[in-house]
């Protein structure tokens, strides 16, 4: 496998916010979102074994893990990697364009699945069919740089919303977070609001934490 960087941090987005967690970041994206932190990891990474993957992410004691990229599901090793780590609760960070139907949905495995507005440049990739797959406990999180983003965001889930836990987060620095809200509560939205704690915590540029 293609590995950007494994460290333990808190995590910082989702219902799983402050927890300690073990982040296994893979390399390598097939988008190239506008407003991207991660560019970082495109190409830059080391080829571990599925076995050294599994060795280092035990290693740290904790049993929260966060496979994020990148794009985690475009490298087919995290099939064995993820069956290694049944007893682990793994939150897996996909960037939405790809069929998640093709994974496991295990017990332990969380979705947070993204929705790209607009503004990422990338909306015509969102893999729509993937509304039908997920759970109550998966997260579909949706960056908004702009009103028109939330119009769209807002639009595009009454049509394909059926389960899960939806977010909705500014690009860092683009968009006055509390226009999201002001937003959300004016339209009677039931949706959670975050902020990535990580950038408030750390600079918001700095890697592995
Ligand atoms: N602390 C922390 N939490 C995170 N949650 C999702 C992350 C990501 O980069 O996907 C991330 C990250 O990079 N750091
Ligand atoms: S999907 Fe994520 S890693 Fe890929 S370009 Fe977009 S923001 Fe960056
Ligand atoms: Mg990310």
């Amino acid at each position: 496998m293609k590995v950007n960087e494994i460290f333990l941090s808190i995590q910082g987005e989702g219902i799983s916010t402050g927890y300690p967690t073990v982040f296994l970041r893979l390399a390598g994206c097939n988008l190239r979102c506008r407003y991207c932190d991660t560019s970082y990891s495109y190409a830059e990474g080391e080829e571990m074994t599925v076995e050294e993957v599994f060795k280092k992410v035990t290693s740290y004691g904790y049993k929260r893990v966060c496979l994020t990229g990148g794009e985690p599901l475009l490298q087919q090793e995290i099939k064995i990697l993820l069956a290694a780590l049944k007893e682990y609760e793994i939150n897996i960070e996909t960037n939405g364009s790809v069929d998640i139907c093709l994974f496991p949905l295990g017990e332990n495995h969380r979705f947070t699945m993204d929705i790209k507005t607009p503004s990422s440049g990338e909306a015509d990739s969102n893999c729509l069919s993937n509304f039908k797959y997920l759970r109550e406990k998966d997260e579909i999180k949706i960056v908004l740089g702009d009103y028109q983003d939330y119009l769209w965001a807002r639009d595009l889930l009454k049509q394909h919303y059926k389960k899960g836990i939806i977010t909705f987060s500014p690009i860092y620095n683009r968009i006055d977070p509390k226009k999201i809200v002001q937003w959300m509560l004016e339209d009677r939205i039931d949706a959670r609001f975050q902020l990535q704690l990580h950038k408030i915590l750390w600079h918001p540029e700095a890697r592995g934490v």
